[in-house]
Formats: C-alpha cells, sequence, structure tokens
C-alpha cells in the first residue's frame, strides 16, 4: 500500500535518514521505534510529502508521492509531534476550520466534527478554548483534527510524549481500535517500546537514521533467544565487578542499568554462583538477581550498546 524505498535525506552536516526502506500493508499497524534524533520524525515528513528527500522513493498504490502528492493526501492523516491548532478559538472552530479545508461543509461537516470530537473524548468539552486545555487534551484534538476527513492511513509522531496517564491511555485505546475496528492503517513512532510492542504488528527498528532491525515483537525478540538476560542488583556499581563478569567465559555483555547491570550470557548457563563470586572478588554487595524475559528494550540495548530513552 505504501512503499518507501532507499530513502535518505541529509540536512548540511547531519545525515538524518540514511538508505531507509519499509512498507505499510492495508490494516496493518506498524512501529517505528527508536531513541530521539534517529530519523523518524524526518522519515514520516517525507512520507506524508512534507519534506523532499535528498533520495529514494515513497510509492503509494504504486505511485511516486513525490510526483502525485494528492493522491496520498486526500487518504491520509498526519498527527505531528508539535501541536498545530489555534489557541485562540475552541475545540469546535479548529476542528470546523480545518474540517473546511478539506472541503467538508453544512451539516456533514457538524455532524464529522461532533463525532471525531466524541472518539477523542472531548465532546463535552468543545466549547473551550484551546488555551485553557490541558496537554494531554491539546494532544487529542490534534489527533481528531488528523481524523477529520476520515484517512485511510494515521501517521503518528510520538503522540503520547509529556502527557498524563489518562490521556495517554485514552491514546492508545484510541489508536487500537481505529485499526482493529474501522480497518485504518497506522504508522505509529515512538520511543516508547512498551507503546509500540501493545498496538503493532510489526516493528521498524531505527538508530542513527537507518532501519537496524525489523519484524513482529516475537521475530524481534528471537534475536536474543540464544541468551539469557540477568539482572544483578548491587549496592554501589563498580568497574572491578564489570572487569571481572566481562572476563567469564559465558558472559557475553555486561550492560550498566539502574541500580546494577544486565548480563547477556550464554542460554543454559549456569552463572549465579560465580556471579557471586565475581561480586565478592570486587567487593561488591549483590542485593538482588533474577532472570529476565527480554524486551524490544531489551533488542535494542543487544544491537546498539544503548538504552532507548536517555
Ligand atoms: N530541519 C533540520 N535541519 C537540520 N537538522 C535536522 C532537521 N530536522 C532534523 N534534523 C536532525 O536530523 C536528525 C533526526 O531528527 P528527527 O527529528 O527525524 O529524529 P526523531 O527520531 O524524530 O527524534 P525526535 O523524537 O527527537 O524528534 C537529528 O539529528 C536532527 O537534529
Amino acid at each position: 500500500m505504501l512503499h518507501v524505498e532507499g530513502l535518505s535525506k541529509s540536512f548540511k552536516t547531519t545525515q538524518a535518514v540514511d538508505n531507509v526502506s519499509l512498507n505499510l500493508q492495508p490494516g496493518e499497524s506498524v512501529g517505528l521505534l527508536g531513541p530521539n534524533g534517529a530519523g523518524k520524525s524526518t522519515t514520516i515528513s517525507m512520507m506524508s510529502t512534507l519534506l523532499a528527500p535528498s533520495s529514494g522513493k515513497v510509492l503509494y498504490k504504486g505511485q511516486d508521492v513525490l510526483k502525485k502528492p494528492e493522491k496520498i493526501r486526500k487518504d491520509l492523516g498526519v498527527v505531528p509531534q508539535e501541536i498545530a491548532l489555534y489557541e485562540e478559538l475552541t475545540a469546535y472552530e479548529n476542528m470546523k476550520f480545518f474540517g473546511r479545508v478539506y472541503g467538508l461543509k453544512g451539516k456533514a461537516l457538524e455532524n464529522k466534527v461532533d463525532q471525531v470530537l466524541d472518539m477523542v473524548g472531548l465532546l463535552e468539552r468543545k466549547k473551550e478554548r484551546i488555551k485553557n486545555y490541558s496537554g494531554g487534551m491539546k494532544r487529542r484534538i490534534n489527533i481528531a483534527v488528523s481524523l477529520i476527513h476520515e484517512p485511510d492511513i494515521l501517521i503518528m509522531d510520538e503522540p503520547t510524549v509529556g502527557i498524563d496517564p489518562q490521556s495517554r491511555r485514552y491514546i492508545l485505546d484510541m489508536v487500537r481500535r481505529l485499526n482493529r475496528e474501522e480497518n485504518m492503517t497506522v504508522l505509529y513512532t515512538s520511543h516508547y517500546m512498551e507503546e509500540v510492542e501493545a498496538l503493532c504488528d510489526r516493528i521498524y527498528v531505527m538508530d542513527h537514521g537507518q532501519i537496524i532491525a525489523s519484524g513482529t515483537k516475537e521475530e524481534l525478540k528471537s534475536i536474543l533467544s540464544g541468551d539469557a538476560l540477568i539482572m544483578v542488583n548491587v549496592k554501589k556499581q563498580s568497574s572491578d565487578f564489570v572487569d571481572q563478569l566481562s572476563e567469564h567465559a559465558m558472559i557475553e555483555k555486561v550492560s550498566p542499568v539502574e541500580k546494577g547491570y544486565q548480563l547477556t550470557a550464554s542460554k543454559g548457563s549456569e552463572l549465579f554462583g560465580d556471579i557471586f563470586d565475581c561480586a565478592k572478588e570486587a567487593n561488591v554487595t549483590i542485593t538482588g538477581i533474577h532472570v529476565k524475559s527480554p524486551t524490544l528494550e531489551d533488542v535494542f540495548l543487544h544491537l546498539t550498546g544503548r538504552k532507548l530513552r536517555d
């Protein structure tokens, strides 16, 4: 349905997007997961014809979107990271304004505005000015605007950053409903792996402008299937302890995490005794130790040596 082939974008000294290829099939919910600055916003700006690529192609239903931007624009709803609303106008007035931009008018426009406001849970508050809305409510109206013309594809750029838990849950439930019940195709960008994991059928993992892995969450986690992940909590972190652990033949990787270390080790190796021996040698007190199931965050850590979040 929407194919991206070898897409790149450079700004003066920065290669923001580097040879990215991805695709969306009808009805799919696809995640674009990556840390801040990975190139997610730049990629979706090019996909939605807001930014011209340095090279590469975006094909919508087989046609180049650069040559025929109007074809994709009418089928696409884009929720930008920045709130794009008139603060002095009410929610209702904002919605009517954007509805008219898409050619809606009269009773059909009013009905559509009410329907979409209801969908984002703000019908009761429609007569309030945007400037009096909370951050979470502004985000919900921002999403409502992108839905006014009944798009087939919804592209969302980190829609839950910096908002209250209630609005966050509302947005996540709404996206799931639009995808599962209305069959809307969704591209959801985020650096929250748990959101992408909960919402998306397939995931592209992006870092430094490139797609570094892709697949279902099960496929991505299977990257770590030969490994066991062991969490070791310590009273105080110690480079001696890291050296001791790193020298162990069965321990592949030692990554510092909050309050301790995450070890990647060969599956089936019985290491707890050895880990306690290393701690003793390094004069470190272990406060907890357990084996955990891999998450997408672990996959990212494994592939890049860094965490998704700063
Ligand atoms: N207009 C621009 N001019 C110069 N550099 C830019 C521009 N837009 C983006 N960049 C740079 O390109 C890189 C990718 O940015 P992008 O916004 O696409 O990342 P992101 O994954 O969406 O992260 P974030 O969540 O922080 O927006 C960053 O290094 C950014 O500073």
